[in-house]
């Protein structure tokens, strides 16, 4: 018995976001607990042989929607197949989305979803918040949910019209209180109006098929809204997180707010980086609908390289999935009608292996930044580190043992989630998880063999005020109070508005 819980990973390189270098680690009772060579241990142990691999944290995805209801059905992947294939592809904690219904508490909301996610999860886990609807009650509840629920990080959506949409008032006031509880903003940015407006319109065309999909939501539908979360957020001192950075025209906002030094964060995801907008013009019904997602994936075919691009410059911070996955005949619901099919794609499984490929192994990332972009920054940001996010003395031990030149062919065949296709089908990704632990328990071994738990995986609470996050914010509030002009009262003439004309 003692064997399962101590586990030495001999020979491998431990590769963190700062440096890499050749050592053991040791894990004991489930982290680790001691990282170097010819090290002193206790006997019974299980010996993973990490020669020519990388030792490196377990992967954060930042962005999933595990079983989420959504467009009159429920998202197929569960917290249980969902976590599982997140493991079977290397990341070891998922940060999912609570979303309140419209006047629905957001305590209510919590319980909900932790009762769907505490039985089921094989791997650690978080929430966000949505902020659907905006009062005071919210107000409060978003200040329970940071002090006594552990969610610190809360997203507003600018499109689902009267759905979840918030307007930029209510946004303002969210952002508000996001700063003064110590909460991290986040926005889907795209503009909700414009997307109402100019679907009604191709639908009225005939225009009816997926492609409808991606043109009335053109990516300068995103880079409007971008910008206009970026400068509400500025108004309100709040810190910004963009989720699905799905363009060149969002990228270059986040780009631009960063470069005037506003906290502001982006998050591309794994199907923005591995496929494009193309497919949504295939012939093929059901291949067309099965990358609808908003934003969409955008034709333009040099979009995954630039959001690499911006991720290996340090412009985008962290990569997600937004993985809300739909079988193809739910997908179907929207045959007469795109605005019918539910949004959503795969990404948790091949997330690493996608970001590997096409970063690290195209020469745009070298593996420090790869461990960066897929753990250690989301663990900064999200106010988990060092707990998550480092190969350290007394982290959690969520490790993956890499193999940098394994490939691995993605496809629905052999895919561990429960969603009928795979948007990567067919790709090849050099970039191989071949062991997992997840708690410090071996989860994936010999690259395949993947023996979860259901149920086993932690809430995390997460406090607010990251430093990663906040310690600028904080300084800056010292010095900018707004003052007024120290002046006489004005005794100059004034117009009567009584007076005859
Ligand atoms: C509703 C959720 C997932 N669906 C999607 N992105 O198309 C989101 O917008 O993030
Ligand atoms: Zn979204
Ligand atoms: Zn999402
Ligand atoms: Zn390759």
């Amino acid at each position: 018995m003692a064997a399962q819980n101590r586990v030495l990973i001999q020979g491998g390189r431990v590769v963190n976001d700062d440096h890499s270098f050749d050592a053991d680690v040791y894990v004991e009772d489930g982290v680790i607990s001691q990282i170097g060579k010819n090290l002193q241990l206790p006997g019974g142990f299980k010996v993973i042989d990490a020669k020519e691999k990388l030792v490196i944290p377990g992967g954060i995805d930042t962005h999933t929607h595990m079983q989420m209801p959504f467009m009159g059905t429920v998202a197929v992947d569960d917290f249980y197949t969902g976590t599982k294939a997140a493991l079977a592809g290397g990341t070891t904690m998922i940060l999912d989305f609570i979303i309140p219904r419209r006047g629905q508490s957001l305590l209510e909301a919590y319980d909900q979803w932790k009762a769907w996610a505490e039985p089921k999860v094989c791997c650690d886990y978080s929430f966000h918040m949505a902020v659907t609807w905006w009062n005071d009650k919210v107000g409060e509840e978003m200040e329970t949910m940071v002090k006594e629920r552990g969610v610190n990080s809360f997203k507003m959506f600018m499109a689902y019209k009267d759905v979840m949409m918030l307007n930029d008032a209510e946004m303002y006031q969210v952002f508000c209180r996001c700063k003064e509880i110590g909460g991290l903003a986040q926005v889907h940015a795209e503009n909700g109006d414009l997307i109402d407006e100019c679907s009604k319109k191709l639908i009225a065309l005939g225009i009816t098929g997926p492609e409808g999909h991606a043109m009335c939501r053109p990516e300068e539908v995103e880079g409007e809204a971008t910008n206009r979360a970026v400068t509400i957020a500025n108004r309100a001192g709040c810190p910004l997180y963009v989720v699905h950075v799905m363009s060149r025209a969002a990228g270059d906002v986040v780009s631009a707010a960063r470069k005037e030094g506003k906290v502001v964060f982006g998050e591309p995801i794994a199907a923005g980086l591995g496929v494009d907008g193309t497919n949504y013009w295939d012939k093929d019904w059901r291949h067309a609908a099965a990358y609808v997602l908003g934003p969409p994936l955008r034709p333009d075919t040099s979009t995954p390289g630039y959001l690499m691009d911006l991720l290996a410059n340090g412009d985008l911070t962290c990569v997600g999935t937004d993985n809300c996955t739909f079988n193809a005949n739910q997908k179907a619901l929207g045959k007469d009608d795109f605005r019918k099919i539910p949004n959503g794609v795969n990404g948790v499984e091949d997330r690493m292996s996608i970001v590997w490929e096409k970063g690290v192994h195209s020469g745009k990332l070298d593996e420090n930044k790869f461990v960066a972009v897929t753990s250690t920054n989301a663990a900064k940001v999200f106010n988990l580190y060092p707990r998550k996010g480092r190969i350290a003395v007394g982290s959690d031990a969520d490790i993956v043992v890499w193999d940098p030149q394994a490939t691995r062919k993605i496809s629905a065949s052999t895919h561990h989630q429960a969603v009928d296709f795979n948007i990567f089908e067919g790709q090849v990704c050099h970039g191989v998880a071949v062991y997992v632990l997840s708690q410090g328990k071996v989860v994936v071994e010999d690259g395949g063999h993947v023996k979860v738990t259901q149920g086993a995986g932690k809430y995390i609470p997460r406090k607010p005020f990251s430093d990663y996050v906040y310690k600028r914010i904080k300084v800056r509030d010292g010095l900018n109070q707004p003052k007024a002009v120290e002046r006489e009262p004005y005794k100059g003439p004034v117009i009567d508005l009584n007076a005859e004309p």
